[in-house]
């Protein structure tokens, strides 16, 4: 019996080269990709990964030298005019007027799109930005000039929303509040794609993930998946005196190793049973904390020994067996 999953995105073999001062230079080295069909799926890699110029080929920015690339099952950029409706997409900032308030904006957005005017305070809403929507354009801050840009694309009712590092140059707040509106979105039944370069932030929202390298893929599942099995047993203990503390917890049977003033313990059933064991001895932990590696470590293992300007070595995409759930129809 085979699983298959609907997928919003598919694609097989991408590839891509540009040329540049006669050299040619890939950009993307015959990706495949799957996004599932709702949730927010993390398209992660760092600068000049092929992120952009994979998102551009699906859009039909930009032609794909070879491969295949499908939306909502519908092979594009053959199809794309059956498909765009369904797809908002910010790559680029648009165009508001500064002087006119978010809502005066969307309002004749909303107009010359021919989309409902009552969609226009739905998605002001949906962004966080009901309480501004009277203010000009001009007096919102960056996160805000995002918000309103994603409240835009959502004018077309979109099934499928990608954005291209909407974070770029927010400061934290601005950050969180397009991840709370990308996770709002995903809650309301929407597929979000959204590329980064920065790993930790998006595997915070993200429901799935692709990990990419120099035009390829080297992991793909659920965040779950990809650091969860990668997830240390170890957890670090700070106490006040950890000789004895170690002795104490070697003598359960677990493996304790010391680390300056913290120990590193191995094979403890839950952090409770640490505390406890200690505190029976009148030792109290300060601190215990669950060494973990996130989605950065993941991609710094995988891609080990391919340094810079080196090519990724021509290994099949599952390697490590990272591609997991969420993976190929
Ligand atoms: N129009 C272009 N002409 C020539 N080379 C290009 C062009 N666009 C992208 N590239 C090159 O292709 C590679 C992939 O770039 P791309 O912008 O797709 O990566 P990215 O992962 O989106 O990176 P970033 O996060 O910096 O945007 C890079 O080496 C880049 O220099």
């Amino acid at each position: 019996m085979t699983f298959t999953q609907e997928l919003a995105i598919s694609t097989r073999g991408l590839r891509k080269t540009y040329r540049r001062r006669g050299k040619r230079q890939v950009a993307v080295e015959g990706l495949d990709l799957d996004v599932p069909v709702g949730g927010v799926h993390g398209f992660l890699g760092p600068n000049g990964s092929g992120k952009t110029t994979t998102i551009r080929m699906l859009l039909g920015l930009v032609r794909a030298d070879s491969g295949t690339m499908r939306v909502f099952d519908q092979a594009v950029p053959e199809r794309l005019p059956e498909v765009v409706g369904r797809v908002g997409a910010i790559v680029e900032q648009p165009k508001f007027f500064p002087n006119f308030s978010g809502r005066r904006n969307l309002s004749l957005l909303a107009g010359g799109i021919g989309a409902d005017p009552k969609l226009v305070e739905v998605v002001l809403a949906d962004v966080g930005l009901a309480d501004r929507a009277r203010d000009r354009y001009r007096t919102y801050s960056l996160g805000m000039k995002q918000r309103l840009a994603i409240a835009a694309t959502l004018l077309k009712d979109p099934d499928l929303l990608i954005f291209d590092e909407p974070t770029n140059g927010l400061d934290p707040a601005g950050i969180r509040e397009i991840r709370e509106t990308m996770r709002g979105l995903a809650d309301r039944g929407k597929t979000v794609l959204v590329s980064s370069h920065i790993l930790a932030e998006v595997e915070q929202v993200a429901d799935t993930v692709s990990i990419v390298a120099r035009g390829r893929l080297v992991a793909q599942g659920t965040v779950a998946e990809l650091i969860g099995t990668r997830t240390t047993a170890t957890v670090k203990v700070g106490v006040e005196v950890p000789g004895t503390a170690g002795e104490l917890l070697r003598a359960q049977g677990w493996a304790v190793r010391r680390d300056g003033r913290y120990l590193l313990v191995d094979g403890a059933p839950t952090g409770a049973r640490i505390t406890e064991v200690l505190a029976r001895e009148g030792l109290y932990v300060d601190e215990l904390v669950p060494v973990r590696v996130d989605l950065e470590s993941v991609f710094l293992e995988l891609t080990a020994g391919q340094g810079p300007g080196t090519r990724a070595p021509d290994e099949p995409d599952h390697q490590h067996g990272r591609r997991a759930a969420g993976g190929a129809a």
